[in-house]
């Protein structure tokens, strides 16, 4: 939350809950070989991922990736097919009764009831923790004041986004699932809610999130699980994985079906040019100006005009098509 921000939070968000357990802090959570199938379709493919205690984790993956499915599994609604699922040390399933006053959850499409009136439903929700947060501090911080009054089924699709937030974090949960939180909000409303998340870290809460979006997840996470087809392709810090280890790569646009291979061997070293989407180029190995110098002038040699080239750091969504030769957003 940047200093003097009007909309930065002051209430204490630390959860009631949580100061060290006797039996030392488990992971937020720990997944180990989940498989959860519906059907034929294998929505989550053998997944392996461990979350710290108080750090913000995205999954990032395109739709249908199983990132709904992998968080449905987190909040208890099923369980696995085959492995293991453990939130803050318990089975989501077996233990609801003792996880559920420990964790807030966002669904995607807000879980509500349609004809309750936001106020309500916030009031109502809090009144289930023995020390919620003031109902009236989170409508203002999330610019909620003047939808109070107002049915869920009324309100816009930002406005349910914001209360579905507000609901998910009032009982001062331990542990926050939110599921594309920023889905469908403008820019100002979307940076409150990364305002929000960032507060709620700092205050130790642990936060699980799914998102598509690749900012949010630069933006948001420490450690990012990239998810693709269920499985969990590349995980690490937003820096670990677009820089690989500091090293800058060099990504270029050109017509599409160049000759890769004839590339590769004009280049310095073991550099290999690859096309993982048509026209977009990565050159594997570290940027240099020698490579570039190369690449360029196998350019002139054979007519080709760039359209782009770039040696700085790597996006994420550049990490995801060279993992899976796709685009985040396909
Ligand atoms: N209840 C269900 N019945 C049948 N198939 C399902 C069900 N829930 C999910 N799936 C399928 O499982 C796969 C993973 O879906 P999931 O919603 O977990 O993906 P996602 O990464 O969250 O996608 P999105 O970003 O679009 O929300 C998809 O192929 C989806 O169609």
């Amino acid at each position: 939350m940047k200093p003097g921000s009007p909309t930065a939070p002051s209430a204490p968000l630390r959860s009631r809950d949580s100061a060290p357990r006797p039996e030392g802090p488990a992971p937020a959570v720990e997944l180990s070989g989940v498989v959860r199938k519906f059907g034929t379709v294998t929505a989550v493919d053998g997944l392996d991922l461990t979350m710290d205690p108080g750090t913000v984790l995205a999954l990032l993956g395109p739709n249908g990736a199983g990132k709904t499915t992998t968080v449905e599994m987190c909040e208890g609604f099923a369980g696995p097919d085959a492995g293991t699922v453990r939130v803050l040390g318990l089975d989501p399933v077996r233990d609801a009764a003792r996880l559920k006053p420990r964790i807030g959850v966002m669904l995607q499409g807000g879980g509500a009831y349609p004809g309750a009136r936001a106020g309500e439903m916030l009031h109502l929700v809090a009144s289930y923790s023995a020390h919620p947060l003031d109902p009236r501090w989170l409508v203002s911080v999330l610019g909620l004041e003047n939808s109070l009054r107002t049915p869920y089924r009324r309100l816009s699709g930002g406005q349910q986004q914001r209360l579905a937030l507000a609901c998910a974090i009032v009982g001062r949960p331990e542990l926050v699932f939110l599921d594309e939180p920023t889905a469908g909000l403008d820019a100002q409303a979307r940076n409150v809610v990364w305002e929000l998340v960032d507060a709620l870290r700092r205050d130790g809460v642990s936060i699980l999130l799914t998102t598509h979006l690749m900012d949010e997840a630069e933006q948001l996470a420490d450690r990012v699980v990239i998810v693709d087809h269920g499985r969990a392709v590349a995980s690490g810090s937003p820096t670990e994985l677009t820089t690989g280890a500091g090293r800058r790569r060099i990504t270029f646009t050109a017509p599409p079906r160049l000759d890769v291979a004839a590339i590769g061997a004009c280049l310095p070293g073991d550099a290999r040019v690859a096309e993982p989407a048509p026209g977009r180029y990565t050159v594997s190995g570290e940027a240099t100006p020698r490579v570039v110098a190369a690449l360029t002038g196998w350019c002139v040699d054979n007519d080709v005009l760039l359209a782009g080239l770039s040696t700085a750091k790597r996006s994420l969504e550049d990490v995801f098509l060279e993992l899976t030769g796709r685009e985040l957003r396909a």
